[in-house]
């Protein structure tokens, strides 16, 4: 059955852009800590906003190849809810965590020959291996970027995506206001996750994040029984 995919919205970067987002019903909003990416934000800026937050909306540190204690310490400075891991990270890197655990993989047709311990596909059935063997919490699937860990506003082909994983599927990549509802009729994620989609001048868009989690909800006739990626 087709239920309301949860929605984070990426990015986070000012008071503004977590106002966009809490407004328009986002599920999670998350901080991206992976230095050098282009919606990076120093912990002392993110606590700042976070200290702000109402409840009922889930925090998540994105983070690619940091140093453990380095997230220790910044998930604690800026009480973070989730860790959603975007590099190169092993299952043991991802094991014993005092948080839940999103671990994010990579799909594009453009993606190198997978190595051990690759995160970036060009095919489903080895992502599903390598994902096996994360013991996590959910694993977010991201469109491949041959210069950017993520956050490019690029899609994949979602008919590449062969069936379940062990954990819930969250779906990112590209989506927007105008793809996010086939996306999520065609895949039946557990969750959907957006940072370029939802913004205007490289800020979150108030209007485009309401519309964004709009075409995100479940309608009466969606349902064609088919099971979602839970
Ligand atoms: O958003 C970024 O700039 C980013 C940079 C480096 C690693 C991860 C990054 N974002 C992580 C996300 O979960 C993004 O929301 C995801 O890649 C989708 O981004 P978009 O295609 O822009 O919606």
């Amino acid at each position: 059955m087709l239920v309301n995919p949860r929605v984070k919205i990426c990015g986070i970067r000012s008071f503004q852009d977590a106002e966009a987002a809490v407004g328009a019903g986002a599920h999670a909003i998350a901080f991206n800590f992976v230095r050098g990416s282009r919606r990076y934000i120093n912990p002392e800026a993110a606590r700042e906003i976070i200290l702000e937050l109402p409840p009922f909306v889930s925090v998540v540190g994105v983070f690619a190849d940091e140093p453990r204690y380095s997230v220790e310490e910044i998930a604690s400075f800026c009480r973070l809810q989730a860790l959603q891991f975007h590099g190169e990270e092993t299952p043991e890197y991802c094991r014993r965590w005092s948080y839940p655990v999103i671990k994010a993989f990579r799909l594009g047709d453009d993606a190198p020959e997978a190595k051990k311990g690759a995160t970036a596909f060009t095919d489903w059935e080895p992502l599903a291996q390598a994902a096996h063997e994360y013991d996590v919490n959910a694993f977010l699937i991201d469109a491949y970027c041959p210069n950017a860990l993520g956050g490019m506003g690029r899609t994949f082909d979602w008919s590449k995506i062969g069936g379940r994983l062990r954990r819930p599927l969250i779906l990112a990549g590209g989506l927007n206001p105008k793809n996010v509802r086939e996306a999520i009729v065609r895949v039946r994620p557990f969750g959907v996750d957006v940072a370029s989609g939802v913004e205007t001048d490289g800020k979150k868009d108030p209007a485009k994040a309401a519309a964004f989690v709009e075409a995100a909800r479940f309608r009466p006739g969606d349902d064609d029984g088919s099971e979602a990626l839970l």
